[in-house]
């Protein structure tokens, strides 16, 4: 499990991290997302152990990283451009990887090498943006980490190869309990891959949400009523992030349960109702909105 606690991070008497607490239960995969400067990769470079943390702590299984090299072996961090060694192949690269991860499986990075089709004697400089991130993924799940820390990791692959990204990620987090943290940009994307999503802003994190939890708890109705008089009831009844006139139709989006929120709206017999899912991306608009942020230049 990690667990940061209270943790600032400052550079130049500015905190790019500040006061932050997170837990990241083991077998999970925990989204990161923020504006440009939020402080995610500050945050994520601390986490693995390259940064110090000015404040508070950062625990992985109990022991804290940056005093422990021992720790920082079952951690692996995929920095947002990939560093290999100049004329570094793939096979030289496993090489240097197996010398230093005591965890380095070769029965996995032979497996590995059937889904990343990577001729492993050619120079990785010559290798594509989407190849080179294959690459740091084939030789980072070869040390088999308890703990996988992804600064922007879908970025520049092709659908195929998110897919099977995807469902390697998957496939590690049932089998042996990895451990994940991805930050980006795009909530769309990683709405399929995480269970935990948290938005930072400011060094802060404003919004945490478990992903099941709160796509069962926030919907949106489309509703029109002859008797306007309810919209009172309704406000002291539900709880409304957010309410909208169009037209003769209004648009709630409210918190709770959905059996609940229905038997309120029938108390004053509309002659139009529908209940409809969310996107996520709605969802923390709304949340935020509720929160006191403007949420728009926050998520892209
Ligand atoms: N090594 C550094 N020295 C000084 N300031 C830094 C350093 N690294 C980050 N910062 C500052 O810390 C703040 C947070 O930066 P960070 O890279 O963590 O943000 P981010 O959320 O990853 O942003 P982006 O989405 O743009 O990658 C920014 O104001 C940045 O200028």
């Amino acid at each position: 499990m990690i667990s940061i606690r209270g943790v600032s991070k400052i550079f130049q008497g500015e905190k790019a991290v500040d006061s932050l607490s997170l837990t990241v239960p083991k077998g999970t995969i925990y989204g990161l997302l923020g504006s440009n400067g939020a402080g995610k990769t500050t945050l994520l470079k601390t986490l693995a152990g390259i940064y110090r943390p000015d404040e508070g702590t950062v625990t992985v299984g109990g022991e804290l990283v940056f005093e422990a090299p021992d720790v920082k072996r079952r951690i692996i961090f995929m920095p947002d451009s990939p560093y290999f060694f100049p004329q570094a192949t793939v096979r030289s690269m496993a090489a240097f990887y197996r010398s230093i991860y005591p965890s380095w499986s070769e029965k996995r990075f032979e497996e590995l090498g059937t889904a990343f089709k990577l001729d492993r004697k050619r120079k990785l400089s010559r290798f594509s943006k989407g190849m080179q991130r294959q690459a740091a993924l084939w030789l980072a799940l070869s040390c088999t980490p308890e703990v996988l820390i992804m600064d922007e990791p879908i970025d520049g692959l092709d659908p195929v190869m998110r897919r099977q990204i995807k469902n390697l990620l998957f496939q590690e987090v049932a089998d042996r309990g990895l451990t994940v943290l991805i930050s980006s940009h795009n909530l769309r994307e990683i709405e399929d891959l995480c269970d935990h999503v948290g938005i930072m802003h400011g060094g802060r994190m404003l919004v945490e949400k478990e992903l099941d939890d709160l796509k069962a708890d926030t919907h949106k109705i489309q509703v029109a009523f002859r008797d306007q008089r309810h919209a009172g009831a309704l406000a002291a009844k539900l709880q409304i992030l957010h309410q909208e006139q169009r037209g003769s139709v209004s648009l709630y989006i409210v918190k709770g349960d959905r059996e609940r929120i229905a038997q309120a709206f029938h108390v004053y017999e509309p002659y139009v109702f529908d209940l409809l899912p969310l996107t996520l991306e709605e969802i923390f608009i709304y949340e935020m909105g509720d929160a006191g942020y403007d949420a728009q230049p926050i998520l892209l």
